[in-house]
C-alpha cells in the first residue's frame, strides 16, 4: 500500500513538474494553454494509482465490486458429463450400427440421483436434465424424439456421437483462471464465481469520497431561501453518480466563499479520505477560491481543458488524497464527473478501464461548432418508425439548465475537429446507462 503510494506521488510530482513549466503565466488567460479531452485522460491514467485497501467479502454481497486479486478454478464445469434435455441416454458405437432396433430401458438417473448400476452394451437410460451421464453411454435422444413400447424405447435416426450431452469442463476447466483482479463484479460474475464453489473473495475497499458544494449563494433543499439564494443541486446529482461508480461518500455540505473556511476544509477531509470532490469556486470569479486552496494546501494539476461545457476543471492532489474541483453549473458539474472523474474513481478504486460504450446514430439537426474543443451535448436516442436510431439534441446549450439533463437519455459526443454537423450524419452517442456506472 505505502508502495502504491510512493509510486503514485512520485507520478503526481513528475508530472507536475511537467505541468509547472506549461503553467508559468496564469493559463487561464490563455486560451493555448488548454488541453485537449484526450491528454487530460492520458494524464489521469497516467498519475492515478488504485488507493483503497482490500477487505474480504461473500459473493452474496458483492455485487459492483472490485476484485482485487486474479481468481483459478478449483473444479471444472459441468464437474461431469451430463445430460442437456430429458430424454434416452445411449452409447453412439452400439447405436452406428442398428440404430432403429427396440432397446430395453434399463434405468433411470436423475440430477441428483445418478444411474449407478452395471449395463449391457445396447442398453438405455431414462435421463433427465442435468442428470450425470451413466458410465459407458455418451448422447442422448430427446423424449419427445423416441418411440416407447413397453419397457422397450426406439430412438430416431440421424442422431450424431455426444449429441444433447454437455461434457466435463465444457464451460471452466479446473486450473484456468476465470477473473482477473480489476474486474467490477456483474451479477453473471458472481454467479461464474458461485459456480465453483467460491464463498469468499478479496475486494478493493469502497473508494472514500468527501463531497463538498460551494457558494454563498446555495442553500439546502428544505431549508429557509433569500431572494438571492438559490438551492443546491450538484450534491444530490454527485451524491448519486458516486453512489452508482461504488464509492463510500461523505455528504459534507456547502462551503461558504472563504478561502480559509475552503482551506481549512479540504485539509480536513482530506486526512480521512481518498478523494475530495467540490463543486463550483474553481474559475475566474473574486470568490472562486478552490484553486487558491489547493495550491496552498496541496498541488494543482490542472484546470483547463477543451471541452464544452465544464471548462474550468481543477485536478489536483492533497497529500495522498486526489482532489476533483468540478465546475459550479450542474450540467457542467455532471458532464465533467461522467467524463473525467468516472475514469479517476475507476484506476483510484481498482477497477479496469474499459471506455463506456457508445453507438453511433443518425443526428436529426444540423449544428456549427468551434474546431479545437471537445463539446457535448444533452441528447436522446429514439428508434424512429423506420427502424433507425436517431438522436435529438436539447434545444438550448445553456449549462446551468438541468431540465436538459432530465429530458437526455445520454450525451452526443462531438470531436475537436469538427466544425459542422448535417442532419443525417452519423453521430457518436454515449447512453447515460453506459456513463453511469
Ligand atoms: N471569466 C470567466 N468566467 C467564467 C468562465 C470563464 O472561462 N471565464 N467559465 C464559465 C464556466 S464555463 C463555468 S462552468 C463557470 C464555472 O465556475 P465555478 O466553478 O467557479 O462555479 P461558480 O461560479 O461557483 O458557479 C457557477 C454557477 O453554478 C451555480 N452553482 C454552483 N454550485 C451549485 C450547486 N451546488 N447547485 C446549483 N447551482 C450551483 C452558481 O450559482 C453559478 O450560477 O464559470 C463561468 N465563468
Ligand atoms: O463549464 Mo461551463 O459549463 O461550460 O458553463
Amino acid at each position: 500500500m505505502k508502495m502504491l503510494l510512493l509510486i503514485l506521488l512520485f507520478n503526481i510530482l513528475s508530472w507536475r513538474s511537467l505541468r509547472m513549466k506549461r503553467l508559468a503565466n496564469d493559463c487561464f488567460s490563455n486560451a493555448s494553454e488548454m488541453i485537449s479531452v484526450a491528454e487530460a485522460l492520458t494524464k489521469i491514467a497516467a498519475a492515478a494509482k488504485p488507493l483503497a485497501g482490500t477487505e474480504r467479502t461473500t459473493v452474496f454481497e458483492a455485487e459492483g465490486r472490485i476484485l482485487a486479486e486474479d481468481i483459478y478454478a478449483t473444479m471444472s464445469i459441468p464437474p461431469t458429463d451430463n445430460s442437456a434435455v430429458d430424454g434416452y441416454a445411449f452409447c453412439f458405437a452400439d447405436y452406428e450400427k442398428k440404430p432403429d432396433k427396440p432397446r430395453n430401458i434399463t434405468g433411470q438417473s436423475k440430477a441428483g440421483h445418478p444411474w449407478k448400476g452395471p449395463l449391457a452394451t445396447d442398453a438405455v437410460i431414462k435421463i433427465l436434465t442435468g442428470a450425470v451421464m451413466p458410465e459407458g453411454l455418451d448422447t442422448i435422444a430427446m423424449t419427445e424424439d423416441v418411440s416407447i413400447q413397453g419397457n422397450q424405447v426406439i430412438l430416431p435416426t440421424g442422431l450424431k456421437a455426444g449429441d444433447n450431452c454437455r461434457k466435463k469442463g465444457e464451460d471452466i476447466q479446473a486450473g484456468q483462471i476465470l477473473l482477473t483482479k480489476g474486474t467490477q463484479l456483474r451479477p453473471q460474475e458472481l454467479g461464474y464465481l458461485a459456480s465453483v464453489g467460491l464463498e469468499s473473495i478479496n475486494v478493493f475497499k469502497r473508494l472514500k469520497v468527501a463531497l463538498f458544494s460551494t457558494g454563498d449563494e446555495l442553500v439546502n433543499p428544505g431549508e429557509p431561501r433569500s431572494s438571492n439564494g438559490i438551492y443546491d443541486s450538484n450534491r444530490l446529482i454527485l451524491i448519486g453518480l458516486l453512489a452508482n461508480l461504488g464509492c463510500s461518500v461523505t455528504d459534507l455540505g456547502i462551503l461558504k466563499d472563504r478561502l480559509p473556511v475552503v482551506r481549512a476544509a479540504l485539509h480536513e477531509a482530506a486526512s480521512n479520505h481518498d478523494l475530495v470532490l467540490t463543486s463550483g469556486g474553481v474559475s475566474m470569479g473574486d470568490e472562486d477560491h478552490v484553486k487558491t486552496a489547493l495550491n496552498d494546501i496541496g498541488h494543482l494539476h490542472f484546470w483547463r481543458i477543451a471541452i464544452k461545457p465544464g471548462r474550468p476543471l481543477a485536478l489536483g492532489q492533497i497529500g495522498n488524497t486526489a482532489f476533483i474541483g468540478l465546475p459550479g453549473n450542474p450540467i457542467a458539474a455532471l458532464v465533467c464527473t461522467l467524463m473525467f472523474a468516472r475514469p479517476l474513481i475507476k484506476i483510484l478504486s481498482g477497477a479496469n478501464t474499459t471506455p463506456p460504450l457508445s453507438f453511433q446514430a443518425t443526428s436529426d439537426f444540423s449544428l456549427k461548432k468551434k474546431p479545437g474543443r471537445t463539446e457535448w451535448l444533452r441528447a436522446r436516442y429514439h428508434v424512429s418508425d423506420t427502424g433507425i436510431g436517431i438522436v435529438e439534441k436539447y434545444p438550448t446549450e445553456g449549462s446551468g439548465i438541468l431540465s436538459s439533463a432530465v429530458w437526455a437519455n445520454g450525451l452526443i459526443e462531438i470531436g475537436d475537429d469538427v466544425t459542422y454537423i448535417n442532419k443525417g450524419d452519423l453521430i457518436t452517442f454515449f447512453p447515460f446507462s453506459e456513463l453511469m456506472r
